[in-house]
């Protein structure tokens, strides 16, 4: 196998168990009947909040131990196998059951609603890989999606550059929201969903271009003798890989940014599948994304809409706790090990993803011939 075409997975939600060995009594698993499923807002555990609270700026910058800690903690090297841990899986799928196993009550939730397809891109559509340059989507999941876009109105919300995901996409008929919803490329705003709609840009983080160039330069030239690093400029964001960097490196790569970070307050971190996201204080994210594009589709304050999101990130969480507040639609965490979501379904991993997509437009196409013989 080269490098390119290793496909790689994260272990079960380290954060998660970090954090359930470290403080024993409020283990973040608990049984369906000891706790109802994830609250709007409850994606992040007390104790997982003082966690993420030691990664954030701190007098100017972050601390080094938060860093390490959370990034260790969210991409483990040794995870115990435990028979409390099957019991925590099985809990946790009673409360996000499978998307596939729960079909036909999503569609039945659905009935007389439009639904608007919501998918982001890496672990989603495409498997992980070690080179994100190489995170190609199969060519069968390319036709799903096109088919998926001929039923349903369909987005990508992506933390990468917008022309980066078209590129691996390269469907025409989709809208893209690239830079964590930063950068989307969508229908003209009030206009109900129609083919060869004009198509609109909005970049409410264009002010931070010079700076996110500016501070792209500094990591590359920051990290550039630590082997196996990768500064990723996603527009306006920016993405320091660490999943080819080895462990007794990470403490350099974290001191690294945070030296940079320091001296730009206006950029906040956070992280993601052994990654550090580098982005704008700006309150955008994908939940914002997804109501932007659900607006300009014509869908303000209505009730027949029905947004469905699917996403493996944390990233993803700001989608995933719009549609509960909404009451709307539905997320789909994509994930093979139990994690604190507000999404109500889960799949395992992209192929699953695919059988669900190839569902819905087996679905809509059978409820069309319906419709046509009556
Ligand atoms: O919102 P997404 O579309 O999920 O993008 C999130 C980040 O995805 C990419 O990184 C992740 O996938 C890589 C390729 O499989 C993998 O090597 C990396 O470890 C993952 O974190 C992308 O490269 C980032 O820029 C995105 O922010």
């Amino acid at each position: 196998m080269t490098k390119q075409n290793v496909l790689v997975s994260d272990s079960p939600s380290a954060l998660n168990m970090t954090i359930t060995v470290a403080v024993s009594n409020s283990s973040i698993f608990t049984t369906a009947t000891q706790k109802p499923p994830a609250a709007p807002g409850g994606y992040i555990s007390i104790s997982r909040k003082k966690l993420l609270k030691n990664l954030e700026i701190n007098n100017g910058g972050p601390r080094a131990n938060g860093w390490i800690d959370s990034m260790r903690a969210s991409s483990p090297t040794h995870i115990k196998s435990t028979p409390s841990l099957a019991d925590e899986q099985s809990s946790w799928i009673l409360r996000h059951p499978s998307a596939l196993d729960m079909f036909e009550q999503i569609i039945d939730a659905s009935k007389g609603k439009q639904i608007v397809m919501f998918l982001d891109y890496d672990g989603t559509l495409s498997p992980i890989v070690e080179d994100p340059d190489q995170a190609f989507m199969s060519d069968a999941m390319r036709k799903t999606v096109k088919k998926l876009a001929r039923c349903f109105p369909t987005a990508i919300v992506s933390g990468r550059c917008r022309d980066k995901v078209y590129s691996f996409v390269r469907l025409a008929e989709l809208y893209y929201a690239g830079s964590h919803g930063m950068d989307i490329k969508g229908p003209a705003k009030g206009s109900k969903y129609k083919k060869g709609n004009q198509s609109v840009l909005f970049q409410p983080a264009s002010e931070f271009l010079p700076m996110i160039d500016e501070v792209y330069a500094q990591l590359i030239e920051k990290t550039k003798s630590i082997p196996g690093a990768i500064v990723e400029n996603n527009k306006f964001c920016v993405s320091v890989h660490y999943r080819c960097v080895e462990e007794k490196k990470w403490n350099e790569l974290a001191q690294q940014v945070r030296s940079v970070l320091k001296e730009y307050p206006k950029l906040r971190l956070s992280s993601g599948r052994k990654v550090l996201e580098i982005r704008p204080t700006i309150k955008w994210d994908k939940g914002k994304a997804l109501e932007f594009l659900l607006e300009s589709l014509g869908f303000t304050n209505c009730t027949d809409v029905f947004p469905v999101y699917i996403g493996d990130d944390r990233t993803d969480e700001d989608a995933f706790k719009i549609l509960r507040e909404r009451g709307q639609g539905f997320g789909i965490l994509v994930s093979k090990f139990p994690k604190e979501t507000s999404a109500s379904y889960s799949l395992q991993e992209p192929s699953e993803v695919m059988n669900f997509l190839q569902k819905m437009v087996e679905w809509k196409r059978q409820s069309l011939r319906g419709q046509a013989m009556v």
